[in-house]
């Protein structure tokens, strides 16, 4: 049976993983927390999981890439600094990267980068999102991930389009950039619209997730599948084959 080690084991997402990992006929080989020795259970695994924290990232790839074990990575609000590190760790282990682990917001990326390529740069882009209140990044990590599909359907890059958090007198709209909007409050667990918008027509792409659930399942899969694979940078996409 594959052990699986999870890095904020006490978490949201920590708790709901652990609660999955037997009923998909894996072991839990145990959690990390803010102060513990990462190495610990980076070689008690057979493959890793980090729902935590970006400052805490570099240490969890540190000791996974020591041990020599493959991690999932789920935490969100990563700079360049972090994956630029998760590009170094993928030379000599298997990580796989993604800011949503759910079957639904990865077809999404799919259905808009398509959406992106086929409508004009007349049709205006916007994602917004929305989650609970105690979620620490915005934009989500799922809006960034939806921004660089609509930037890959365009031809581009995100960081070319990306426009953040407009505030007093922006000016109108350029054409072909792309707004992102993060709402917050309560116990929503995580809905994404990609919307495009023209001349009298609006097209809207969404996803709602009702249960977290959904996500720590998404990990779990996503860790068995990593745990034998061969060092690189993979995505949720590769998981689900799509
Ligand atoms: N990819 C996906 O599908 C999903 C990704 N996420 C992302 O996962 C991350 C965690 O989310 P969530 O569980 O809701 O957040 P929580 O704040 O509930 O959990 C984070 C956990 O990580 C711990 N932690 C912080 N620093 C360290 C450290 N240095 N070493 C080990 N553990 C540490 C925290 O401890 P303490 O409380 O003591 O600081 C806490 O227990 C976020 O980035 C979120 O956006 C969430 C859902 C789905
Ligand atoms: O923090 C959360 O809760 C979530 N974070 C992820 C993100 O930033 O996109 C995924 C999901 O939407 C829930």
């Amino acid at each position: 049976m594959t052990a699986i080690g999870i890095y904020g084991s006490a978490g949201r997402m920590g708790r709901a993983i652990t609660d999955q990992i037997e009923q998909a006929g894996a072991t839990f080989a145990g959690g990390c927390e803010a102060g513990d020795d990462p190495s610990l259970i980076a070689r008690a695994a057979d493959v890793l999981v980090d729902f935590s924290a970006p400052a805490a990232l570099e240490a969890h790839l540190v000791a996974a890439r020591d041990a020599g074990t493959p991690i999932v990575v789920g935490t969100t609000g990563l700079g360049a600094t972090q994956h630029a590190m998760i590009d170094a760790a993928a030379a000599d282990i298997a990580v796989l990267q993604t800011g949503n682990t759910s079957l639904g917001v990865s077809l999404l990326g799919i259905l808009v980068r398509e959406a992106a390529a086929r409508l004009g740069t007349d049709w205006d882009v916007e994602i917004t999102e929305m989650h609970h209140r105690h979620k620490v990044d915005a934009p989500s990590g799922t809006a960034i991930q939806l921004g660089e599909a609509v930037a890959r359907g365009r031809g581009t890059t995100l960081a070319e389009i990306r426009v953040d958090g407009r505030a007093g007198l922006v000016g109108a709209r350029t054409e072909g950039t792309l707004g992102f909007g993060s709402l917050r409050g309560g116990s929503v667990i995580g809905d994404h619209s990609v919307i495009f918008a023209s001349e009298g027509e609006r097209l809207e792409l969404s996803h709602r997730a009702d249960d977290r659930s959904l996500f720590a399942k998404g990990a779990v899969r996503a860790a068995l599948w990593l745990a034998n694979r061969a060092p690189g940078r993979y995505r949720m996409d590769d998981v689900l084959g799509l």
